[in-house]
């Protein structure tokens, strides 16, 4: 159990490096299992747990995996198991990519359904749909999917009901070694999507297309290992340029693609920030009052899901009243109740966030409902009056490599702590977190 305690009141500058994209290592990690040869390596892979917990999946199949200082080899060449553990897959939802790979390649595949941040249903109708149109018989019972198809897979022409990214990812992973070609209508167009068009082609399948709505896969007979860099994470990019703009700072985001983050830069600058892309970075500089403005969520190049309620925090400082309609996931606003919990004034009506700027924060005891509504609360916490606790620091340790020190670097007063079974009872007699381990004279383990 550990906790991020947070003292408000700092200007962020100075300059902070973006770690590789979450979003598109989980997918890419899963493709590697297509490497009947040669090893794959996978570089600027974030330490992050969801980084292990598919890396686990992957050994649990039968993979050599090994990490070390942000470089992932893959050895594929033996698969040994097609059932991915219910241990693991219900950990992180994006564990079910391995369905593709594994289906295409082995024929047969058993997967658990999908875990993950509680921010919707998150059904997986359009996965199993394309699937299906492939020739794959799809069983459902007790919790697990069987896929099996009798001899490879074929291409179909499949039309996914929405763009989701992961359905997009994982028939695109499936129709790389079908017999024919497969065309993908109304498909995600996110970065990540084309992060790992290119690192399936360099494994020499044939992807065209990708990053627009209509992908275009010819399958080959077999695929080998390769060497891929993976992009910058636009989300973990965008959570730091908005920490910035919140606390009226100067800093330069290295590593941020402004091709990434078009809609967070266009909200950032409407609302009167300074935003200037540079060749390897974006800096970004806050020097006036805020203005309101509404914020509608929706696939890439929409305003992201996963930036709202970052977004939502800084909007609760800014002058007026905004309107943030979440469109993407039916439950996404679990952030506000820990938002009213500091003194933010939010109602939800439906889909819709009506914030009121201007608000005099105060620090808070708040959880983190899900990974990015962590980010949010901590951002909050940094202009916050007094100290903010944030908990279930697991979330936030999916998706963000070393939070604290990283905002630490720009001169947030920041820290991680861990508590064990004294400091907990010492806490709970009414002692300060940080009291408790100058108590017990233990520092504090930063993130
Ligand atoms: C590991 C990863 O890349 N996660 C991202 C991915 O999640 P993920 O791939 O799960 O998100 P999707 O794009 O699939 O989901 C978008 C919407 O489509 C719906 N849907 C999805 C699949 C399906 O078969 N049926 C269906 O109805 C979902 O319930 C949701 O309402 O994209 C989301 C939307 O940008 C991001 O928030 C997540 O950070
Ligand atoms: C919702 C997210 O991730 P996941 O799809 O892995 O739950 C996220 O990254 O904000």
């Amino acid at each position: 159990m550990s906790k991020f305690i947070v003292r408000g009141g700092n200007v962020l500058t100075g300059n902070v490096k973006v770690s590789g994209a979450k979003n598109s290592v989980l997918p890419i990690i899963a493709a590697s299992l297509l490497g009947e040869e040669e090893i794959s390596i996978i570089r600027d892979a974030p330490p992050l747990d969801d980084v292990m917990t598919i890396n686990k999946v992957l050994e649990a199949l039968g993979a050599e995996v090994s990490y070390d200082r942000e470089v992932i080899t893959v050895n594929a060449q033996n698969i040994a198991s097609c059932e991915a553990p219910y241990e693991l897959v219900r950990k992180m939802r994006a564990s079910f990519l391995v369905m593709g790979p594994l289906l295409t390649r082995k024929g047969y595949t058993r997967i658990s359904l999908p875990g993950g941040c509680a921010i919707g249903t998150r059904p997986i109708d359009q996965h199993l749909k394309g699937f299906e149109a492939m020739g794959a018989e799809i069983t459902l019972g007790q919790g697990f999917i069987e896929a099996r198809s009798n001899g490879r897979l074929h291409g179909a022409k499949i039309y996914l009901d929405v763009a989701s990214v992961g359905a997009t990812e994982n028939i695109m992973m499936a129709a790389t070694l079908a017999e024919g070609t497969t065309v993908i209508e109304n498909a995600a167009k996110e970065p990540e999507i084309v992060d790992l068009a290119n690192y399936l082609n360099s494994m020499g399948a044939v992807v065209r297309g990708a990053g627009t709505g209509v992908i275009r896969i010819e399958g080959v007979e077999k695929l080998r290992g390769t060497d891929h860099t993976v992009i910058p994470d636009r989300v973990e990019a965008g959570t730091f340029m908005i920490a910035a703009a919140m606390t009226g700072g100067n800093v330069f985001v290295e590593g941020a693609i402004a091709d990434h983050l078009g809609p967070v830069i266009s909200k950032l600058e409407e609302m009167g920030v300074t935003v200037d892309a540079q060749e390897n970075g974006i800096r970004v500089i806050a020097d006036k009052p805020l203005k309101a403005v509404d914020v509608k969520t929706l696939p890439y190049p929409g305003f992201p899901t996963d930036m709202q309620s970052q977004m939502m925090a800084l909007l609760l400082i800014s002058q007026g009243t905004s309107v943030v309609t979440e469109t993407v996931f039916e439950n996404r606003f679990m952030h506000v109740e820990q938002f009213q919990l500091m003194n933010a004034e939010i109602k939800v009506e439906g889909r819709s966030a009506i914030v009121t700027g201007g608000s005099k924060l105060s620090g808070a005891k708040v959880c983190a409902t899900d990974l990015r509504a962590g980010a949010a609360l901590i951002i909050a916490g940094l202009v916050a009056e007094g100290t903010t606790e944030v908990s279930g620091t697991h979330h936030i340790d999916r998706g963000y490599v070393h939070l604290a020190e990283k905002l630490a670097g720009l001169g947030a007063d920041i820290y991680r702590i861990s508590l064990n079974e004294d400091a907990k009872s010492a806490a709970a007699e009414g002692a300060t977190n940080k009291k408790v381990f100058q108590k017990l004279n233990i520092q504090p383990t930063l993130a």
